[in-house]
């Protein structure tokens, strides 16, 4: 394959280490780079300078191609940058971009590293150039935390990590800045030393215009365009100066006294006209490689790569394994929210303060003997005047007024032995409830513990004859579930699902967005990194931490609250594990769309209760009115939590259709989201 390419090189490319012609980017409306033109000559250092702001950084992102080019052509080492099965990104160019672009808890031995992982180095190469490097580079320690360094200091350890595997092109942007005299002048001399051999090529921004003196040819940028190329000494000689600094001001003088002569003249006709370069005549329209070459390499190209995915999971549990408060917040935080869960949600309300009217005064009257029954810890019983008692819960003060005519005991003896009687006898020989309606949850329990202690007074009273008092319908033992089944039963599968989606959403949703703020996803990149690694690396190291999570999740609810189980375990936990997926898989796509931390957190907390909501985990979908429902069933947590209440409550298996439909619509929405985000990434990068 590689003799393919070459053979596909057109002649003269050899001269030349990056060429850029017509070259035009934008960013929305302004537009950045105008038809420019640049060529950097093979085993040469070319200086570029201009203003801050004239579009460097620009420049050499379009030639390592983490930013495209709206016009024009770019050839990087003979091909376009990120050409199927070109070295660019990947090892043949060290990048250093402008951001510092370090992991800021790795020491500056776990940076080189890592960089030398990517580069397919072995670890005694890597050791080689790290010791060289340091001593070079004149950096502290290898064991120096990256947080802890000068802003000098990282600086230079992002110069050692593009230096690190000797590569034949070196992007360097602004490696100067914050250098002392010294060492630049040293980091130059290294940089002249390494060019001597006529294989490596260096391109350097600089604002320190003198400094670029070394260089073999500088480029003078100014509004996105080259006003001049060539040997620092040919361009000073071509403006009479005697310094770089005042050619560059010249250029300047004449590129404004021309614009405004040409005023409204359409762009790239300039000065520009008059810049010397190194062009080798090739018409770039044409493509490389055929296109069904192109194609092929293009399918080896996608395959990722195990040692980039190692590479990146090591660094990840670098990382954790250097935020050990962080680490221990991740694996405590679900067992809290589901112990919180488990302990305040669903359960009876306690200590629920219900005023007593009762107007029979005998201690042998039934009232006494069917308030006894009243479970106490739930309903606290508070004997008051029938004023008093309606004062107080349209106060506020309980929740419920049961009251007891004087002849409670007569009427309701009446009602049970008499087959007819009067309605005053129906009526005196019943309990009387006022309540307050406006807690449901509160209301339902004092019916239901009213009716309970009717039961139970009427067991103690009739004994073998209670079935007569006893409603016509009667519930046999359920074939699901327990007669004491709460609430909690029903909330917790769908709870342990929500909350691991989440806490995975969480984890995931900053990931890149930080990385790429900082650089750090575009130097990965450029070190050779596709998106499809990055997010297998990133799928793989949070598995490790949603699986601790769901280990410690499913210990709590099943031995510490003694939720049922009479389903697979296996299963439970594939499910759980499927719906972190979820999770990981959402929160990367957020990850890879946004840009900045403030709108991926409104993202991944803007689902959070619409999610929550219609996926039938507090409330059953059942209750959910129709067009919503269709809504909600297409959700990624509705038949999951269906399945995994099947599993636990029921037992079932695989083989019913409200089990698999589950896992099937779990692992669709895994598939979708991947999917998404590894194109979302790669049309970003
Ligand atoms: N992501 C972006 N979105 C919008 N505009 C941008 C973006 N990045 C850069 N720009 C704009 O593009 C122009 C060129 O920026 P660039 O960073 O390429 O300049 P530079 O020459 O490298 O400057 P400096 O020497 O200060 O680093 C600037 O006006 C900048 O504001």
């Amino acid at each position: 394959m590689k003799a393919d390419l070459e053979a596909s090189l057109p002649a003269g490319q050899d001269e030349y280490a990056i060429r850029c012609r017509d070259v035009c980017r934008s960013y929305g409306k302004l537009k950045v780079l105008t038809n420019l033109n640049l060529t950097v000559p093979q085993g040469q250092i070319y200086g570029l300078l201009g203003p801050s702001g004239c579009g460097k950084t620009t420049l050499l992102k379009c030639i390592v191609g983490t930013l495209k080019i709206s016009r024009g052509h770019i050839t990087v080492l003979g091909k376009p940058p990120a050409f199927p099965g070109h070295a660019v990104p990947g090892k043949m160019v060290g990048y250093m971009p402008q951001e510092l672009a370090l992991y800021n808890e790795f020491t500056i031995s776990d940076t080189l590293t890592f960089f030398g992982r990517i580069h397919g180095l072995t670890s005694k190469e890597t050791q080689t150039r790290m010791e060289f490097l340091i001593d070079f580079l004149d950096l502290p320690q290898k064991h120096s935390l990256v947080r802890n360094l000068s802003g000098g200091q990282r600086r230079r350890v992002s110069l050692g990590a593009a230096l690190l595997q000797n590569p034949e092109l070196l992007i360097l942007d602004e490696p100067t800045v914050g250098v002392d005299p010294v060492l630049r002048a040293k980091i130059w001399q290294h940089l002249v030393e390494i060019v001597k051999t006529g294989k490596v090529s260096v391109i350097i921004t600089t604002h320190y215009i003198e400094e670029a003196r070394q260089a073999n040819v500088v480029g003078l940028m100014r509004n996105g365009r080259l006003l001049a190329e060539g040997p620092p000494e040919a361009v000073m000689k071509q403006h009479s100066a005697t310094t770089l600094e005042h050619a560059f001001l010249q250029l300047c003088e004449t590129s404004d006294r021309v614009g405004s002569k040409r005023g409204s003249s359409p762009q790239g006709t300039g000065p520009l006209e008059n810049s010397q370069s190194f062009d080798s005549g090739r018409d770039e329209s044409q493509p490389i490689l055929q296109n069904s070459r192109a194609a092929r390499v293009r399918a080896r190209h996608v395959l990722p790569k195990w040692r980039n995915i190692t590479a990146l999971m090591i660094k990840t549990l670098v990382r954790m394994k250097r935020m050990p408060g962080s680490l221990c917040f991740q694996f405590l935080l679900p067992v809290i929210q589901i112990s919180l869960i488990c302990l305040c949600v669903g359960g009876d309300p306690r200590g629920i303060q219900v005023a007593v009217v009762n107007n029979e005064t005998s201690s042998s009257a039934y009232s006494h003997s069917l308030l006894s029954f009243l479970d106490n810890s739930s309903v606290h019983q508070v004997h008051l005047s029938h004023k008093e008692a309606l004062d107080g819960i349209y106060n506020g003060e309980y929740w419920g007024v049961i009251g007891f005519g004087q002849n409670f005991t007569s009427y309701l003896t009446k009602r049970m032995i008499q087959r007819q009687v009067s309605r005053d006898v129906v009526d005196g020989g019943s309990v009387h409830v006022w309540l307050d309606l406006t807690n449901r949850q509160i209301a339902l329990m004092l019916q239901k513990k009213l009716h309970e202690a009717f039961q139970a007074f009427v067991d103690s009273k009739l004994g073998s004859m209670a079935y007569m008092a006893a409603l016509p319908i009667k519930f046999e033992e359920p074939i699901y579930g327990s007669q004491n089944t709460d609430f909690t039963t029903f909330v917790t599968p769908g709870a342990v699902l929500s909350i691991t989606f989440y806490l995975a959403v969480g984890l995931t949703a900053l990931s890149f967005v930080l990385e790429r703020k900082e650089g750090l996803l575009d130097r990965c990149w450029v070190a050779g990194v596709s998106s499809m690694e990055t997010m297998l690396a990133h799928l793989f190291s949070q598995l490790f931490v949603i699986s601790v999570q769901i280990i410690m999740l499913l210990l709590f609810i099943l031995l510490v609250f003694k939720m049922p189980n009479e389903g697979s375990l296996v299963l439970v936990i594939i499910l759980i594990v499927l719906q972190g997926v979820t999770g990981i898989s959402f929160g990367l796509v957020i990850s890879s769309a946004i840009d900045d931390e403030q709108s991926a957190n409104q993202a991944a907390l803007g689902i959070f209760y619409p999610n929550l909501i219609l996926s039938g985990i507090i409330w059953p979908v059942e209750c959910i009115p129709y067009p919503l429902r269709y809504l909600s069933l297409a959700l990624p947590q509705t038949y999951a939590s269906e399945a995994l209440r099947c599993i636990m409550y029921r037992g079932w298996g695989l083989s019913r259709m409200m089990v698999w439909r589950g896992f099937a619509v779990t692992l669709g929405w895994n598939t979708f989201f991947l999917i998404l985000a590894t194109v979302i990434l790669k049309l970003r990068t």
